[in-house]
């Protein structure tokens, strides 16, 4: 059989938020409104501090507002929670993303709690997970599981009734809302994690395969069934025989996949910058429901 198709999220993402751009512009023009985005970042670990450059220029970018609120390490839990506050009264704010993880002295689910559902651009507010499990119109759709639904469809068309989807790994942020928007589009969907009696053998049985667990090169290729199309949300940054150096990793062994697959998103370049797209969908989507303009059909897939 012939080689996958690597699916292309870097190229498909630039072209995602084209189009965000471009509605950015008729909101100006139409409503007046300048979509913002608040990103807050709670001390300063490297790899969250390269996340929240990256989406600040993606904001400006779209021709949005970027707001920047760092917090030292050590502060307080009541000092987030009011920085929240303000954010959330500030009309100039449409999105507000407090970067994960938080230090472990504040509790995260009160963090996300304090923030307005209406603003809520990451989707991770019980409020947008209720709507979305209850399908419920309206609902923010957390970033990464919105960005790997759009990379099926692409590959795969919009009608995905009845096919089989494994979903591996069952957290708030990706496996969770990723089942309930592949379930929302009429497939019959699995849910794997850590207990899963035989992994493999799940996995054996999918069209459409969400691999997010963090575990590197956990889906071999021998796990996957013939002609399905794979999607690897898994980062994890792994050490190399050169002393010193790192690289990133997906939870499935890409070129043994590349050889049973039909479709495989690689890392990086894959579900990555989706998320990032994605974020600025949300943020454009948030600023038009406050401005009474129409939302954008790409963020309620
Ligand atoms: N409230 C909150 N919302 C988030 O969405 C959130 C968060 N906290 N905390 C951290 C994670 C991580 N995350 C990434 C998004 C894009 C890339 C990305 O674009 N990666 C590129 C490059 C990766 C590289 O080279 O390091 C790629 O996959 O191609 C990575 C990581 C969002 N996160
Ligand atoms: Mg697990």
């Amino acid at each position: 059989m012939a080689e996958a198709r690597i699916i292309d999220g870097k190229q498909f993402a630039l072209g995602l938020r084209a189009r965000v751009a471009k509605k950015v512009w008729s909101l100006k023009r139409d409503f007046g409104v300048t979509p913002g985005l608040a990103v807050v970042l709670v001390g300063e670990d490297p790899a969250s501090q390269v996340y929240v450059r990256s989406k600040g220029k993606a904001t400006q970018e779209a021709g949005m507002a970027s707001f920047d609120h760092r917090l030292p390490a050590e502060a307080t839990e009541q000092q987030l929670l009011e920085l929240i506050e303000r954010l959330n009264a500030d009309p100039a704010v449409n999105g507000i993303l407090v970067q994960l993880p938080l230090p472990k002295h504040i509790d995260t689910a009160r963090a996300l709690a304090a923030i307005d559902p209406a603003k809520d651009v990451d989707g991770f507010h019980v409020v947008n997970a209720g709507k979305l499990a209850a399908g419920i119109p309206g609902a923010t759709i957390p970033c990464t599981p919105l960005g790997c639904l759009m990379l099926v469809r692409d590959v795969m068309g919009r009608n995905l009734r009845g096919r089989r989807a494994l979903v591996i790994g069952r957290s708030n942020i990706v496996g969770k809302p990723m089942a309930q928007l592949l379930l929302q589009a009429d497939c019959t969907v699995t849910i794997a994690h850590s207990r899963t009696v035989d992994i493999a053998e799940e996995c054996r049985r999918a069209d459409i395969l969400v691999a997010a667990v963090g575990r590197p090169e956990l889906v071999r290729g021998d796990w996957i069934k013939p002609g399905a199309v794979v999607i690897d949300v898994g980062m994890n940054r792994v050490s190399t025989a050169e002393p010193g150096k790192t690289r990133l990793v997906g939870d499935v062994a890409f070129e043994e996949a590349m050889q049973v697959a039909s479709a495989v998103t690689p890392v990086p370049g894959g579900v990555g910058p989706m998320t990032i797209a994605c974020l600025m969908l949300n943020t454009l989507a948030s600023a038009c429901r406050a401005a009474g303009a129409p939302v954008p059909a790409e963020a309620a897939p």
